[in-house]
């Protein structure tokens, strides 16, 4: 099988592949990085202090990680996916299966990875899959005991793909909420950027548990309004990588917001970080497909601010400061009794704008 991507998470994948008793190529852009994975076991840049399993291959020729390879998994910059899958296309096993790795959204369509995946390589859904969880790369490779999820429209090749990305370990649970285990992914990077902003202002817990809690409505109520199962953001690939992005200053996302909090501007923080924080892509389209179906995101409009500095770091909240202040319940547009109304008319509402524009809502970008 190939990993693709040999930043910190692509190999740490290929790690836990190989691992597992898998056959594993890893494909790196850069020739020189190919061979100091393969030579010396190392991927210094990115994983310092790891030493790479004896079996795991590395190369920068494409041709030659696809060759005859059942499964592939994807790991570069969500950005950069449909350039990539465009050189994977000729090489293309017949039936091979795609996995992303990835926790971002494409910018300029908002759509998802595994959407992304379906359109360029016009492949059938069953065929794609998606991990996502607690994932900090680096704390994987130094192999800490982790969980992840595997989703696919497929329970089959979901099956297939968690019984290779098992070891000692890793171990994959499985699901068939691709909607919901790839949202988590993404809606996760931005309250962990609103969490580093709130510790570079200096704030404490109380600031940091009610931007979590208030975080997970928010990426709850988005996904859920998209198709998702809520009970997937309560799991591994909402909650648990919540509260692991968010704790962890290993994380990118929490560490981008950290210096934002410090006072840096975004141009200064993007130029300091060495290694891809989606979340910091993801807040605009994230932004556009809430507001397409109806979903309040105060949260991550505050962090939308920060980056756009038009909110001071210190006027960060769980809650939009210049709202009317009516007191509501903890779910978005709840009134605070115990009943389903809410949630009633937020079906109801999502129905009617569907109907009004033939099955489709309104302008929403493609997720
Ligand atoms: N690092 C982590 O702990 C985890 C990362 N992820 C996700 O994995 C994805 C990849 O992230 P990381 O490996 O962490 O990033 P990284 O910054 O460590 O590595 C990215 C890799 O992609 C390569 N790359 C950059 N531009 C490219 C292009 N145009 N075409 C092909 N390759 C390109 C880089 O050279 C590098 O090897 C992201 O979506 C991230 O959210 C998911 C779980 C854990
Ligand atoms: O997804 C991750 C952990 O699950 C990695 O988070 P960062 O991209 O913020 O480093």
């Amino acid at each position: 099988m190939a990993v693709l991507g040999a930043g910190s998470w692509g190999t740490t994948f290929a790690k836990i592949l190989t691992d597992g008793g898998a056959d594993v190529v890893l494909w790196a852009r850069r020739p020189e990085l190919a061979r100091e994975i393969s030579e010396a076991r190392r991927n210094s840049d990115y994983l310092p202090g790891v030493n790479l399993p004896v079996g795991l291959r590395a190369t920068s020729r494409l041709d030659l990680a696809l060759a005859g390879a059942e499964m592939i998994f994807v790991s570069v910059p969500s950005q950069s996916l449909r350039e990539n899958l465009n050189q994977v296309e000729p090489y293309l096993a017949e039936n091979a299966i795609i996995v992303s790795l990835m926790k971002g959204v494409e910018r300029s369509t908002g759509m998802r990875m595994s959407t992304v995946i379906e359109e360029v390589l016009r492949i059938d859904p069953a065929r794609i899959a998606a991990i996502s969880g607690p994932n900090l790369a680096l704390e994987i490779a130094k192999e800490q005991p982790t969980g992840a999820v595997v989703s696919s429209s497929s329970l089959e090749t979901a099956q297939a793909v968690a019984k290779l990305a098992t070891n000692r370990y890793f171990r994959s649970y499985v699901n068939t909420d691709v909607i919901g285990t790839e949202f988590g992914g993404v809606l996760k990077n931005l309250i962990a950027v609103a969490i580093g902003i709130v510790d570079g202002v200096g704030y404490g817990e109380n600031t940091k548990a009610s931007i979590i809690t208030r975080g997970l409505v928010e990426m709850t109520d988005f996904a859920v309004a998209y198709g998702a199962q809520p009970e997937t953001l309560a799991g591994l690939a909402g909650l648990g990588d919540l509260i692991a992005t968010c704790q962890s200053p290993l994380s990118r996302n929490n560490t981008a917001g950290r210096l934002l909090g410090q006072g840096y501007s975004i141009n200064d923080v993007v130029k300091q970080m060495q290694q891809t924080t989606e979340g910091l892509a993801s807040v605009k389209p994230v932004l556009e497909l809430a507001r397409a179906k109806g979903v309040e995101m105060p949260i991550v409009e505050q962090v939308r601010q920060v980056l756009e500095g038009t909110l001071n770091p210190r006027d960060i909240a769980p809650h939009l400061t210049t709202d009317s202040g009516e007191p509501q319940g903890e779910r978005t547009l709840d009134d605070g009794q115990a009943h389903g109304g809410a949630s009633l008319w937020r079906a109801f509402q999502r129905t009617l704008d569907q109907l009004r524009h033939g099955g489709r809502s309104a302008g929403s970008p493609r997720p």
